[in-house]
């Protein structure tokens, strides 16, 4: 049996303080129903994902887009059809949005999503509407007062939302004793922080979860940590993006993408690689490698959900 393909168009909108989003009910009587959804439909033959939004968004809830992002794309296997969700972040709209169609809808904050039932293709859209569009990497340090000048440098000017500790110069006691530290700052400015490497440091300090090398991502049969911690892991092809989907990885770096002072004789991949790599994986994806700030809005563009950087944050 060919099974059908079906392209939805899906947004995440997003309150003006930036802390909720906008989920809607479908009914009962129609596929998925009584589950939770993000606002949107199946795309007519002629449209693009913007355009069928901007439709759909006026015929469900009466709401006019005004400014949106793509978000991420989701390719899915439903067993009666293949679906592509296409998923964009509203940030700007007219009009105040009800259930023009009777359903309910509710503006919901984010880390309450995870108490709605939504349909198995909603997986990473939750991931990737929690996520920042960056992240950062923390160069390697051996002053510890200079570590946290840094730190607290990116959490306050650059508004910096997630970190990875990584130091792979420091033994574990001073990985530790610096992981405290930083989980204290990052708290204090609303940032999550995961720690870098083994996954069992993540008994001894209680930060938001643990980024995996490529190597320790593919010598892992299962999800090493808890449901309720953030995965995170470095891949640089498709094999590990894979394995990062089988092993059920929150969301990941895949780098190179231009060349970099630290890893010279690594080839890139360049953006047209990138993006064929990023439509088809099962988690958000940010771009490493040479990249700034600058580069987020090229980087949503092609289904990043953005940029992960050491030296674009780290002065
Ligand atoms: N809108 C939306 N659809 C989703 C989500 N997750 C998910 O698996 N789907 C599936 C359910 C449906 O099979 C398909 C969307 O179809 P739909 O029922 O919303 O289509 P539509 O608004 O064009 O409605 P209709 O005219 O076909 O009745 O995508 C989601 O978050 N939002
Ligand atoms: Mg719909």
């Amino acid at each position: 049996m060919v099974k059908r393909r079906v392209h939805v168009a899906a947004a995440a909108i997003i309150s003006e303080d930036g802390r909720k989003v906008l989920i809607a009910r479908r009914p009962s009587n129609v596929d998925h129903g009584g589950l939770w959804e993000f606002p949107g439909g199946k795309l007519a033959p002629y449209e693009t994902g913007l355009e069928g939004l901007k439709r759909e968004l006026h015929e469900e809830l009466g709401v006019e887009i005004q400014r949106a992002q793509p978000l991420i794309r989701v390719h899915h296997e439903y067993a009666e059809k293949h679906i592509l969700l296409d998923v964009w972040q509203v940030h700007a709209f007219a009009g105040e949005p009800f259930g023009r169609e009777g359903q309910a809808v509710r503006w919901v904050a984010m880390d309450e999503l995870v108490g709605y039932p939504f349909p198995a293709a909603n997986l990473p859209i939750l991931r990737a509407v929690m996520l920042p569009t960056e992240y950062l990497i923390t160069g390697e340090e051996s002053d510890e007062a200079r570590f946290e000048a840094s730190l607290t440098r990116a959490l306050t000017e650059d508004g910096v939302r997630l970190v990875q500790l990584r130091a792979k110069l420091l033994d574990e006691s001073a990985y530790l004793a610096r992981a405290e530290r930083a989980l204290t700052l990052c708290r204090e400015h609303g940032a999550r922080l995961l720690l870098n490497g083994d996954p069992e440091r993540l008994e001894h300090i209680d930060a938001d979860g643990i980024h995996l090398t490529s190597e320790r991502l593919m010598k892992l049969e299962r999800r090493p940590i808890a449901e309720d911690k953030w995965l995170s892991a470095s891949t640089h092809d498709r094999r590990q993006l894979t394995q990062a989907g089988h092993i059920g990885c929150d969301f990941v770096t895949l780098s190179p993408l231009r060349t970099t002072p630290s890893h010279p004789e690594v080839a890139p991949l360049g953006w047209h690689d990138f993006q064929q790599l990023v439509e088809r994986a099962a988690m958000p994806v940010f771009a490493l490698g040479g990249m700034t700030r600058f580069d987020a809005n090229h980087a949503r563009a092609v289904g990043a959900q953005g940029i992960a950087s050491i030296r674009d944050f780290w002065k």
